[in-house]
């Protein structure tokens, strides 16, 4: 099964499914945000949904367990494939996340942004490597229940390692030649996936390629 799920990052319905359309054929399944969601909520990815390929709602939720808890339920009628939380949220959050989605999505921790790195950690008062901290999020959310983390291609082969039945998701991926963008903790498709990843987010080489099912098919074939 092709592991990439194209980030269709846009508040424009007819450019999102347009996009979902050109790439349909070259990708795992969709990833919808806070961008997305934010304009048309969960009646727009219940349209994207009708395409029939597996969704990612990126919500990234962090907030108090009951809060979280209660979105979650609220989302559940959507049944996505992937749903995210933040790690930092604590164990009691993870927790009530994955108690109130369906057996069918798999609750995914965001470790440590890909956008971010051991400066910006440094910065909000985390001592350590990039390395530690991921490690340390991904020990948490494991023993909270969840079934796996978001983390960096730099992490990914140690985060394997630790967690062997996890699913790894994996951004900030950039095929060689393309731009980084506020991506700081970027490698290529292929090294994540040899590295371990399960799931590979790609956004903006996609989408804002020329030809974005080209751009799909070459990454594609690249892993
Ligand atoms: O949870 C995510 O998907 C995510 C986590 C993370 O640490 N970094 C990250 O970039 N993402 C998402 O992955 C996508 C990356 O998009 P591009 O940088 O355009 O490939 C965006 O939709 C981000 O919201």
């Amino acid at each position: 099964m092709n592991p990439v799920f194209v980030a269709i990052d846009t508040p424009d319905l007819a450019q999102a499914q347009a996009l979902a359309a050109a790439v349909a054929h070259h990708v795992g399944g969709l990833k919808l945000g806070l961008e997305f969601f934010a304009a048309h909520g969960a009646g727009g990815v219940a349209q994207l949904a009708g395409r029939g390929l597996p969704i990612f709602l990126d919500l990234k939720l962090h907030d108090i367990p009951n809060t979280v808890g209660k979105a979650v339920a609220a989302l559940a009628p959507l049944a996505p494939a992937l749903l995210t939380v933040h790690a930092a949220g604590g164990r009691a959050m993870l927790a009530a996340a994955r108690a109130a989605a369906p057996a069918s999505t798999r609750v995914i921790a965001v470790t440590m942004l890909t956008s971010l790195d051991a400066g910006d950690l440094a910065d909000t008062g985390v001592m350590g490597t990039p390395g530690d901290h991921v490690l340390r999020l991904s020990a948490l959310a494991r023993v909270a229940g969840v079934d796996g983390i978001v983390c960096s291609g730099e992490e990914v082969a140690s985060a394997r390692l630790s967690w062997p039945d996890a699913t790894l998701v994996v951004p900030g991926l950039r095929p060689a030649d393309t731009a980084l963008g506020d991506q700081k903790r970027a490698v290529t498709p292929a090294a994540a996936l040899a590295a371990g990843a399960s799931v590979l987010v790609i956004g903006r080489p996609i989408t804002e390629a020329s030809d974005p099912a080209a751009a799909a098919r070459a990454i594609a074939r690249s892993l």
